[in-house]
C-alpha cells in the first residue's frame, strides 16, 4: 500500500464502542474478537488488562500492540488516540504489524463520545484514510434507567449510537427491558437496540454501519441516514406511565406532527431526567441549496447551538452539483462534507436528521431559515 490517500470507498472503516462503567464493552469485545472472520481487526483499548487477554495473547508486538491468537491485533493507547491511529497506519502499511481491515476503538466507561468522534471527524489525516463505520453503545438493562436519569454521558452515548447492545438482559425483568427499549427509541429512533447476553451477537449486526459500506465498496446513504425512523417518532417522548404498567404497547410509535412537544399538560416529566430533554426529528426541504448559503447557514447553526444538537446527519440538494452533499455533525463539529456519485433514489429533497438537547424541530427550522434568509439578503 502506497501513503497516498485512498477513495472514500476504500479508507478503513473505524468503530467507536461506547457505554457506560461496566455496561460490558469489554464482555462484548471479548465475544466480538472470538467470532471467525474477526481476525482482521485492530482494537484499541485503554489498558491491556481491560481485555483480559491472559488466555488470549500470543505475541507481544511491542509496547502498545500485542498480537491475539485469533490473528487480532490489540493496541493501547499511547499519548493520544491521533497519534495511536496515525502510528497503527503507517506501521500497517510499511508492513511492520499484522494486517488489519478494521478498527475497534473501545472507549473508557464515563466517557462523553463526542471527542473522540470530533478526532476522528477533523483531523486532515484520519478523514482521509479512516471512515467512520458506526458507533456502537453498549446499554446495560439493569443499570442504564438510572444512568439515563442521572449522567447525561449516558444518554449522549445513546444518541450518537448507531447500534444500541443491550446487556444483561438475562438479569432484568422483561417488563423493565421493554421500557428501556422504549426509552432509548425514543432518544434515538434510527438505531437498531439489539439484545446481546455476554456479548453474544453476530458481528455482522454491529458493523458496515456507516455511510461507506466496505462489503459493497458502496455508499448507503438510505441506511446511514433512516430519515423515516425519526418522521416516525417525531415529538415522541418517552413518559413514566410506561414504567407503571400502564400503556404498553400503545402511543410510542404514534404521529403527532405539528404540535407543541412540551407535554406540559399529558406528560409527567421529571424535569431531571436528561432523556426527556431529548428530542429526534428530521428536516426536509423541497428546494434545492445554494451551497453558498446553507453551508454558513449550518455553520452558524452548529456554532450557535453546537452543545445541544447532539448528532445531526443529512443529505443536501445542492444547486451548483448534481450529486447528492451529506453533511454529519457531532454538537461543534462538522465532519467535512462529501459528495456521493448519485442520489438513492428519485427523492431529491434535502434532508437533515437531528438528535438535540432542549431543542426543538420548529426551533431548529426557524434558525435554519432566519440564516439562509440572512445569506440572500
Ligand atoms: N449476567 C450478565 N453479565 C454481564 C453481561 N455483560 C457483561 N456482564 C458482566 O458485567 C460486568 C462488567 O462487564 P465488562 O465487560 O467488564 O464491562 P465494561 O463496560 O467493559 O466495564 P468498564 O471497562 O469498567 O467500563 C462483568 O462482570 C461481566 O461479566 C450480560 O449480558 N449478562
Amino acid at each position: 500500500m502506497t501513503d497516498e490517500a485512498p477513495s472514500p470507498l476504500d479508507r478503513m472503516p473505524v468503530s467507536i464502542l461506547t457505554g457506560f462503567l461496566g455496561s460490558g464493552k469489554t464482555t462484548l469485545l471479548k465475544a466480538l474478537l472470538a467470532h471467525p472472520g474477526m481476525n482482521r481487526v485492530a482494537v484499541i483499548i485503554n489498558e491491556f488488562g481491560e481485555i483480559g487477554l491472559d488466555h488470549t495473547l500470543i505475541e507481544k508486538v511491542d509496547e502498545d500492540a500485542v498480537l491475539l491468537n485469533s490473528g487480532c491485533l490489540c493496541c493501547t493507547v499511547r499519548g493520544d488516540l491521533l497519534d495511536t491511529l496515525k502510528s497503527l497506519y503507517k506501521r500497517r502499511a510499511k508492513g511492520e504489524i499484522a494486517p488489519f481491515d478494521r478498527i475497534v476503538i473501545e472507549t473508557t466507561g464515563l466517557a462523553d463520545p463526542a471527542p473522540i468522534l470530533h478526532t476522528m471527524m477533523s483531523d486532515g489525516f484520519l478523514v482521509t484514510r479512516f471512515t467512520l463505520d458506526g458507533v456502537i453503545a453498549v446499554v446495560d438493562a439493569v443499570n442504564a434507567p438510572w444512568q439515563l436519569d442521572q449522567q447525561f454521558e449516558s444518554v449522549k452515548q445513546v444518541a450518537v449510537a448507531d447500534r444500541i447492545v443491550l446487556s444483561k438482559t438475562d438479569l432484568a425483568p422483561a417488563g423493565a427491558v421493554s421500557a428501556l427499549e422504549e426509552r432509548l427509541y425514543a432518544i434515538n429512533p434510527a438505531a437498531p437496540v439489539l439484545k446481546a447476553v455476554n456479548g453474544d451477537i453476530e458481528p455482522k449486526a454491529l458493523f458496515d454501519a456507516g455511510l461507506y459500506n466496505p462489503m459493497t465498496k458502496s455508499s448507503d446513504v438510505q441506511r446511514w441516514l433512516k430519515e423515516e425512523a425519526y418522521r416516525d417518532t417525531e415529538g415522541h417522548v418517552y413518559h413514566r406511565e410506561h414504567e407503571h404498567g400502564h400503556g404498553h404497547g400503545h402511543g410510542h410509535h404514534h404521529h403527532d406532527h405539528g404540535h407543541d412537544h412540551h407535554g406540559h399538560d399529558h406528560h409527567h416529566h421529571d424535569v431531571n431526567r436528561h432523556d426527556d430533554h431529548i428530542r429526534a426529528f428530521c428536516l426536509t426541504f423541497d428546494e434545492p441549496f445554494a451551497w453558498n448559503a446553507i453551508a454558513p447557514a449550518l455553520d452558524m447553526l452548529v456554532q450557535s447551538h453546537g452543545l445541544n444538537l447532539l448528532r445531526m446527519k443529512g443529505i443536501l440538494n445542492v444547486k451548483e452539483v448534481d450529486q447528492p452533499v451529506v453533511v454529519h455533525a457531532v454538537q461543534h463539529l462538522f465532519h467535512p462534507p462529501a459528495k456521493l456519485d448519485a442520489w438513492p433514489d428519485d427523492d431529491r429533497r434535502s434532508k437533515l436528521v437531528i438528535i438535540a438537547r432542549d431543542l426543538e424541530k420548529e426551533a431548529v427550522e426557524r434558525i435554519l431559515n432566519s440564516y439562509l434568509a440572512l445569506e440572500f439578503a
